[in-house]
């Protein structure tokens, strides 16, 4: 088959940082599990690889995952046998879709690849159709990204430049590029209305410390990496206006699954009367669920708690509990934002009308 040349999805709002690079044959991912101490590209050639390099957090956050599933399922079209291609890439999306159970990016992705695949009538026709869905499905991802920047700055109505906090990495790495929370982090710095980001480092497998304070200090957005624990005393000073999240799924109450910790600092924030803001594209919204109730919770293995950096710090044999997740309930936050407009909750003025 020919080589293509690589396509990069991105425009001028974007910022240098690309995780995920399409190049016809193969994708490739930046591997997030060695960074900052190394930028180190993975080259995958089919579906198998792109669920272990999800499984593995290799590459992750919700539209990351989404994006990398989707050239996943176009790889496994160029793979396929001739005679069995419908059965060959129904299998691989089936695989994919093992990868991670709570960001619904993943099965919203997968089930848009499936609906292209049975439209295709031949498997050249299916390797072109999903490589094209794929490239589609990353540059609607950059576009929602910067539109949902521009909307939440102006939903915030600053009047002057303030801190804001924010968990976990939502930036370019966790998506098609420039960032769901850290996009409007990157617009707030832009317009002139920033004056610090707090980054919670997002303990065990730090998100906050390896990857948020890497990409903002990359582009010269001033940052304050702290510990988790550092919340509630940061929020008490009073400089931190707005606490910023992402999401991995949003239940049709306005229940909001994200990483682990982030319920606790909507309630942090709520004591402090400090403004919570949940930015996710509405491909993290599943109208299916009804509450948070309903979200899958990703719990993984208790040596990312038991071990840090490779070093056992736990006595052993000790129980670890580590679900990676947690829910946001609707009323604790007050602004959900997406491409498609802004939900206010907890009335969830638009929701319905938004989404359904
Ligand atoms: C734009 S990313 C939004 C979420 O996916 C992010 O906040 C998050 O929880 C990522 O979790 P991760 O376990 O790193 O995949």
């Amino acid at each position: 088959m020919t080589r293509q040349s690589p396509v990069t999805v991105h425009d001028k709002a974007d910022p240098d940082t690309v995780a995920i690079r399409w190049l016809g044959h193969a994708v490739q991912l930046l591997d997030q599990r060695r960074l900052p101490a190394e930028e180190h590209w993975l080259t995958i050639e089919g579906a198998a690889g792109v669920a272990q390099a999800i499984r593995d957090m290799a590459v992750r956050g919700a539209p990351a995952i989404g994006i990398s599933a989707a050239y996943g399922v176009a790889l496994s079209a160029r793979c396929a046998d001739e005679s069995d291609w419908q059965q060959e890439v129904r299998t691989a999306i089936d695989q994919l879709a093992e990868s991670r159970p709570t960001a619904v990016n993943l099965f919203w992705a997968l089930q848009r690849m499936r609906g292209v695949l049975d439209q295709c009538q031949s498997r050249t026709d299916a390797v072109s159709r999903l490589a094209e869905t794929a490239v589609t499905i990353h540059r609607e991802d950059l576009a929602a990204n910067i539109a949902m920047a521009d909307l939440a700055v102006d939903a915030m109505e600053l009047k002057k430049p303030c801190s804001v906090l924010t968990h976990c990495n939502t930036g370019a790495l966790a998506t098609g590029g420039y960032g769901t929370a850290l996009g409007v982090v990157r617009k707030l710095h832009q317009e002139r209305l920033l004056k610090r980001v707090y980054a919670d480092e997002t303990r065990p497998w730090l998100q906050g410390a390896r990857l948020t304070a890497w990409e903002l200090a990359r582009d010269r957005i001033p940052v304050t990496l702290n510990a988790d624990g550092a919340a509630a005393a940061i929020l008490a000073k009073g400089d931190v206006k707005w606490v910023i999240v992402g999401a991995d799924r949003i239940a049709a109450n306005g229940d909001v699954a994200n990483k682990i910790g982030t319920y606790g600092l909507a309630v942090l924030a709520r004591h402090h009367k400090v403004k919570f803001m949940v930015v996710a594209p509405a491909s993290t919204v599943d109208m299916s669920v009804a509450s948070g109730r309903d979200i899958p919770i990703e719990e993984r293995a208790g040596d990312e708690i038991c071990q840090f950096g490779g070093i056992r710090v736990a006595p052993e044999k000790v129980d670890a509990f580590n679900p990676v997740f947690d829910v946001t309930p609707a009323d604790l936050i007050d602004l959900i934002v997406t491409e498609r407009g802004v939900v206010h909750t907890p009335e969830m003025t638009g929701m319905h009308q938004l989404f359904e």
